[in-house]
């Protein structure tokens, strides 16, 4: 199969695990006899420093006429201590989730049996965690109008959602449900907020069409806890963009790290995907990111913009492979883990390569 891949690495860490990605994927191209050829597209920080606009006309462009992008991250610590900057690297990842129409953001939080020891969160009540996260991501407080008063002492955001926005969600995520466990979690902040009655109003509008689906509503607040206290009560979790965000971000302690946690980003036009994770200023350039996330987002990319099941589960087997041969990166590594198995990017990359390919020689007819 042919196919065109934009990868736009971004800022910090994402430069550095999106090399890894790409190399996965011209690994399993490879393997399949795939042609996938490849074009690069600048965001963030590193487009504002080449052309001064944080998402270049020219990145959507060959974003749209890609089948699909494989991203990294964006992010600068000189915009993140800078709040009155006007211009900002962020600009360009919303930016493009808006103009290619990716409302759908699917976040599995898949624990690995091996990474059991990796969470702070006790075992026995980890063992088995599976969740699907969809986290609506053009919408809400991210989009609503934003200002300031003309002194510039009162500043607000605006929480919005119409029903069309919740409506087409909270579909990708009944429809997945019904793939999976056939529980739905819609997390909200019903008992305060207007924009949370309505997207509440049409999930409990909906679920009549799912009968096999048992729905359950939380509160934002209460889902937060629930999700430390009994992570394997959740199958699919539907909820807005801003609580997707931070509900997300918590659960990678269930996977044992951010460094983990791939996502696709979906909608009308060509699939993002991209670890939840972002430029990671602090372990920038070391050569330790964990590119397992990146990984991660191009087997999810295999899988669902190009069909390629087989190859995509090779990869998440790989990966599989390469943690119970006992190889970590740091922020996976535990105190028992021998300074010897603790890799760095580039290593872990090679170690995933390494396992792909008995596991392809093994499978492949
Ligand atoms: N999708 C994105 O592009 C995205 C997401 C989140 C944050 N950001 C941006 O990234 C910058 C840094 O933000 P932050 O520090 O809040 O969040 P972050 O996700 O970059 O990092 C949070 C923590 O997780 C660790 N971490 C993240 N990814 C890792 C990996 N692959 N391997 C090992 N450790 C990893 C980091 O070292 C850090 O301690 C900010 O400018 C922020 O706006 C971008
Ligand atoms: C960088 C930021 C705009 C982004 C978000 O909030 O969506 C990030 O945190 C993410 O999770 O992809
Ligand atoms: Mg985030």
């Amino acid at each position: 199969m042919k196919k065109h891949i934009v990868v736009i690495a971004g800022d910090g860490i994402g430069q550095e695990v999106t090399a890894v990605g790409k190399q996965v994927l011209d690994a399993v191209a490879q393997k399949y006899g795939h042609e996938f050829t490849y074009d690069t597209a600048l965001i963030g920080h590193a487009a504002i420093e080449a052309t001064g606009n944080p998402l270049p006309e020219e990145t959507i462009t060959k974003s749209k006429a890609s089948d699909a992008i494989l991203f990294g991250a964006v992010g600068h610590p000189k915009y993140d201590n800078d709040p009155s900057a006007k211009v900002r690297p962020e600009q360009g990842l919303l930016g493009i989730r808006k103009a290619l129409g990716l409302y759908a953001n699917l976040r599995p939080i898949k624990l690995f049996d091996e990474l059991l020891g990796a969470s702070s969160i006790r075992p026995e009540i980890l063992k088995g965690a599976d969740i699907l996260f969809f986290r609506e991501l053009t919408g809400d407080v991210y989009f609503g109008e934003k200002g300031r008063s003309d002194d510039r002492d009162t500043a607000y955001d605006t929480m919005i959602y119409s029903r069309y926005e919740v409506e087409r969600i909270a579909r990708k995520a009944f429809e997945a449900a019904m793939t999976r466990r056939r529980r739905l979690c819609s997390v909200d902040k019903a008992n305060v907020l207007e924009s949370s009655r309505l997207w509440r109003e049409v999930v409990q509008a909906m679920a009549p069409e799912y009968p096999d689906v048992v729905v359950e509503h939380q509160f934002i607040d209460a889902a937060a806890m629930l999700l430390i206290k009994d992570p394997r009560r959740f199958d699919v979790v539907l909820t807005g963009n801003l609580f997707g965000d931070i509900l997300t971000d918590e659960a990678s302690q269930i996977a044992g790290s951010m460094g983990m946690l791939a996502s696709a980003s979906i909608g009308d036009t060509t699939g993002l995907y991209e670890p939840i994770h972002g430029s990671a200023h602090d372990i920038t350039g070391k050569g330790v990111a964990n590119p397992l996330a990146s990984i991660l987002s191009a087997a999810l990319m295999l899988d669902i913009s190009f069909g390629m099941k087989a190859e995509a589960e090779e990869v998440v087997s790989a990966v599989d492979a390469a943690l119970k041969a006992g190889y970590r990166t740091r922020d996976i590594a535990d105190a028992d883990t021998p300074d010897d198995m603790i890799l760095g990017t580039e290593a872990m990359g090679s170690q995933i390569l390494t396992q792909l390919a008995s596991v392809a020689e093994n499978q492949v007819v």
